[in-house]
């Protein structure tokens, strides 16, 4: 869907390249987190895509097309873009934002409208209430929302997001990213979101691009995957030392081997296959036994989990484990919950 290929940027009076030649492809309907320390290009990056920058050498692909070659303006109704600052007009209703790129297109008022309603019931805010509101008149977070609905006003196959909620209280941070993964879960795009979070990025993306100095691709996997085998000394220490723990929120009970009920012995814990092996041991810890029934769809006992079980499923010292079902990801919302 989107496709750099051996993408330069140097940007002019500097000796090095911002990136230097980025190789990369984004399938349609994921969303591929690039992470990495400041100053390692990842906004450089993100806005070669849209030619918010443009490119020294290399080519970029949109559905198969050349960007390049494409006209700037209409190139951008195809990507929406959301930023950190969110960037609403402050002199304009949050209708007005909204509806911007539509009244551009040249829709008439009324489709206007009707598409304005609709983006706002779909990142919950009330139309009611909030389509004459002004931007000041919002919170952060509710801000944040109307720019992911501005930024899918006409309906773009793709989205960019610069660390979009960077600049929001971490509960509310929560909040959004979970109605975030909702939404996405309902209008699937293609998504590539810039943070230097580790944790928004191991809950976000379904894939990580873990990038070095100039932009260098390091790693890129899934989240469970960059935790349990990180390609290198770099991606180990950003990784940093609870990896171990980060990677049991990403294993669903349901995918590793379970015990037979009796070999847990008399246990009050019980856990829903589709939780995490994170919530399961916080559930045991809690209770204070050493294992858990893990119950299916109806609610019925399908088995066990014990303490040693989540060890064994976990990489440590001695080695990943080599058997069993692999890494299933917790789905996102209830279980993948940070
Ligand atoms: N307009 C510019 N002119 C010259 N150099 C720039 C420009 N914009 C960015 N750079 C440089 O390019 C490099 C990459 O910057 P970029 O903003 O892409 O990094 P980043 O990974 O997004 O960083 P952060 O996480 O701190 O936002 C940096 O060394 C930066 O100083």
């Amino acid at each position: 869907m989107i496709r750099l290929d051996a993408v330069t940027k140097r940007y002019p009076g500097q000796d090095a390249p911002a990136v230097d030649g980025l190789t990369l492809s984004v399938r349609e309907g994921e969303i591929v987190v690039l992470l990495g320390p400041s100053g390692c290009g990842k906004t450089t990056t993100l806005r070669l895509i849209n030619r918010l920058i443009e490119p020294t050498e290399g080519r970029i692909f949109l559905d198969g097309e050349d960007v390049t070659r494409v006209n700037p303006d209409e190139l951008r109704r195809r990507i929406g873009y959301v930023i950190q600052q969110v960037g609403l007009f402050p002199h304009m209703t949050i209708a007005g934002n909204i509806g911007l790129i539509p009244r551009t297109l040249g829709w008439d008022k009324k489709r206007v409208g009707a598409r304005v309603d609709e983006l706002l019931d779909l990142v919950g805010l009330d139309p009611g209430t909030f389509r004459g509101r002004y931007p000041k008149e919002l919170s952060g977070g509710q801000q944040q929302r109307v720019g992911v609905a501005r930024a899918l006003a006409a309906d773009p196959p793709a989205m960019l997001m610069d660390e979009p909620f960077g600049a929001i209280d971490p509960i509310t941070r929560e909040r959004l990213q979970d109605a975030f993964l909702e939404l996405q879960a309902r209008i699937g795009k293609t998504i590539v979101l810039v943070t230097h979070d580790l944790t928004e990025a191991l809950k976000l993306g379904d894939r990580i691009a873990m990038l070095g100095e100039r932009a260098r691709l390091v790693q890129y996997d899934t989240p469970a995957a960059i935790l349990a085998e990180p390609a290198d000394e770099f991606v180990a220490s950003f990784v940093g030392a609870g990896a171990a723990m980060r990677r049991l929120r990403l294993v669903e009970v349901g995918s590793i081997e379970l015990v037979p009920v009796e070999a847990v012995g008399a246990v009050s814990t019980s856990v829903r296959a589709d939780q995490s092996l994170y919530e399961a041991l916080d559930a045991m810890l809690r209770a204070g036994d050493e294992g858990a029934v893990v119950l299916d769809e109806d609610g019925r006992p399908a088995g066990a989990v014990s303490w040693s079980a989540i060890v064994r499923e976990t990489p440590h010292a001695g080695g990943a484990p080599s058997a069993g079902p692999p890494l299933t990801r917790a789905p996102n919302g209830e279980s993948g919950r940070r």
